[in-house]
């Protein structure tokens, strides 16, 4: 059987603050699902504003490093980045040597690493003939245009076309391919190229960012191509896969907040489902200040001190049952783009279940007109059209995630209500709405409510972050609607508390 990940190895330099050097490499490794390894050449204290201090170990200490990894792991690619010394460059390169004379051939690739972002100078000039053989036994080089200008040993390119000429020499010089980075260029754009040993040249366009966070972009683009390229067909594919994804994450940097200077780039930009908080965490705080409002409405406080007049009660009932005919319609539509069996069942059931209630007050409704001759009023009022309305408009252009996060509110906010009104209502068997609070507060509601908050934060998890932010409006939304449909109802004043009698029919819980 084969390994089920690419072996990578880094050897490289150390930066603390996890933008540049070994720790972006590491990173970049786990982003493009390669198994990450490290041998450090040299130790830099160093932050997004400048390199502090340099530390290069012992070349003993790094060979130690270097065949620990090797007498024991079979490395699929290696990417070599920070060299600081003639010294340390040598003892790479004589292990390189020895890896293929034992008959192990990894892929390497080279970021023959010079000078910072910074400005700050992280190989000794004396180290520079040492890159220059090493660019030999690698078979990918990476030079941004000051560093190709060194190994071709002239004066800077100023344009794309004298930098394309230079890449070309490089690479029929050595033999070895070049991937040429316009990084430095300036411009609108940002192009890297990969110009092989015979000439050809493979143009990879990309925008220019306009953003600060470019350190350890070189580090981060040499270690996605080393992870990608023993699991891509050749060099072309792993380098767009990779430069459009080191795009991506110069883009998303800024929103790490990470040191004053140069910040990183976002290495997990692709996956902002990853160490995200769930859904219902991001929108806990809404759910509770409609609780909180709610609790604190005339109809809501009288419903709770069962001083609420009895055709009052009724007449909220009324507008739910009218409620629950759409909202039973928009479960439904989160039944039918449910993405597994168990979401699909649960909403599907909470419909039935909707529509269920929604006739037993019709009955009832029918029931007590009957008996007393009272009329049936109207339809549904503004307040209810306008949350109904809210809803279908979700299910018919939302995607499922909006949808779940659309009907959320009325479990959520009903349940905590409830919770809340059935511990202030005391006694239930004497209280004249003891049966709507005791419906709302019970257990099982609560339950149901745990399972579709677990349905809302499954359907977040994968979504970017404009998907999530679609999902907290249409949510806020939804959660406005559940104040205003309690506040629509007014406790009128005038007819003292309703007896248990003329409750029989009225107050009818899910
Ligand atoms: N502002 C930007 N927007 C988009 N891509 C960029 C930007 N800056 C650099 N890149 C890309 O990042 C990669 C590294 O480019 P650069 O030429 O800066 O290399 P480098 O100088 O070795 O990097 P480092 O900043 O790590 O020293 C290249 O693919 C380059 O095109
Ligand atoms: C250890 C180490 N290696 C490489 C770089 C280059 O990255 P950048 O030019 O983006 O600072 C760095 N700063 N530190």
């Amino acid at each position: 059987m084969s390994p089920s990940r690419v072996r990578a190895l880094s050897i490289a330099g150390t930066d603390p603050t996890g933008g540049a050097g070994i720790q972006a490499d590491l990173k970049s490794f786990a982003a493009h699902g390669a198994y990450g390894m490290a041998v450090v050449t040299a130790l830099v204290a160093q932050n997004t504003r400048g390199v502090r201090a340099v530390h290069v170990p012992e070349p003993e200490f790094l060979r130690a490093q270097l065949e620990a990894v090797s007498d024991d792991v079979t490395v699929d690619s290696v990417k070599i980045g920070m060299l600081a010394t003639p010294q340390v460059a040598h003892e790479v390169t004589a292990w390189l040597d020895r890896q293929r004379a034992a008959g192990r051939s990894p892929v390497v690739v080279l970021d023959p690493v010079m000078v910072a972002t910074s400005g700050d100078r992280l190989l000794d000039r004396e180290a520079e003939i040492a890159v220059r053989e090493l660019v030999g036994r690698a078979d990918l080089v990476t030079p941004n245009l000051p560093e190709l200008a060194v190994l071709v040993d002239e004066p800077r390119a100023q344009t794309w076309a004298q930098a394309l000429d230079q890449a070309t020499r490089l690479a029929r010089g050595s033999g070895t391919t070049v991937l040429l980075k316009g990084g430095h260029l300036g411009g609108p754009t940002s192009p890297d190229a990969l110009v092989g040993p015979d000439g050809a040249v493979v143009e990879v366009a990309a925008q220019r960012v306009a953003s600060t966070s470019t350190h350890g972009t070189g580090c981060s683009l040499s270690a996605a191509v080393a992870a990608l390229r023993p699991a891509r067909d050749g060099w072309p594919e792993a380098v767009r896969e990779a430069k459009q994804w080191l795009t991506g994450a110069i883009a998303a940097g800024a929103r790490l907040e990470v040191g004053a200077g140069h910040g990183p780039v976002d290495h997990l930009h692709h996956a902002p489902g990853l160490g995200a908080r769930p859904f219902t965490a991001q929108v806990a705080g809404l759910v509770a200040d409609a609780v909180e409002r709610s609790q604190d409405l005339p109809f809501v406080r009288a419903l709770a001190d069962g001083s609420l007049p009895v055709d009052r009660f009724e007449e909220y009932v009324r507008q739910d049952a009218l409620y629950l005919t759409g909202y039973a319609r928009v479960l439904a539509r989160a039944s039918e783009l449910a993405p597994d069996g168990e979401s699909q069942a649960f909403f599907a059931r909470g419909a039935a279940a909707c529509l269920d209630v929604e006739r037993r007050l019709h009955e009832q409704r029918l029931a007590r007109s009957a008996r007393d001759g009272s009329r049936q009023g109207a339809g549904a009022s503004p307040v209810t059209t306008a949350y109904v309305d809210h809803l279908l408009a979700v299910a018919a252009t939302g995607s499922y995630a909006d949808v779940v996060a659309a009907v959320l509110p009325c479990y959520w906010v009903y349940a905590d209500l409830g919770a809340r009104l059935r511990a202030r209502a005391g006694d239930l068997t004497a209280h004249p709405y003891g049966d709507w609070v005791g419906t709302y507060g019970d257990e099982e509601f609560a339950a149901l409510t745990a399972q579709a908050r677990a349905h809302a934060d499954a359907a977040g998890r994968s979504l970017d972050a404009a998907g999530r932010a679609r999902m907290c409006e249409v949510l806020a939304v939804s959660c406005e609607h559940e104040v205003a449909f309690f506040d629509q109802v007014r406790p009128a004043p005038g007819p003292a508390r309703a007896t248990s009698d003329e409750l029989v029919n009225a107050g009818v819980p899910a």
